[in-house]
């Protein structure tokens, strides 16, 4: 199972994050597209990374508004791979 992160390493990764806070045991980006089908296409290709990694971030959608929010809810914490799919959705986000 994928080690917790102390305190100390969640803030040394949020340095490297600066679009992330943590909100207790997860880390939450909000983000707003153009348009909501821009907003459902990222939604897609963050699925699709999610689904090859097997590590769900929830996502709540508003028109197009999104919040990602993540947590490695087998380990009751942040984990490495918490703050590697941050990496990611940025990467995804920063695209367009
Ligand atoms: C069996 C499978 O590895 C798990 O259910 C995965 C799926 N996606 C997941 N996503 C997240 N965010 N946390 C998990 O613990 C998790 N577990």
């Amino acid at each position: 199972m994928a080690k917790l992160l102390s305190d100390e390493e969640v803030a040394e990764a949020l340095t490297r994050l600066p679009h992330w806070k943590r909100e207790g045991d997860a880390l939450a980006r909000t983000v707003e597209l153009a348009s909501f089908p821009q907003a459902i296409q990222v939604v897609n290709r963050v699925a699709e990374i999610a689904e090859s990694e097997d590590h769900h971030p929830d996502i709540d959608i508003r028109w197009r508004n999104l919040t990602f929010r993540l947590s490695t809810h087998s380990a009751g914490g942040l984990t490495e791979m918490d703050v590697s799919m941050a990496t990611e959705i940025d990467g995804v986000v920063d695209q367009l």
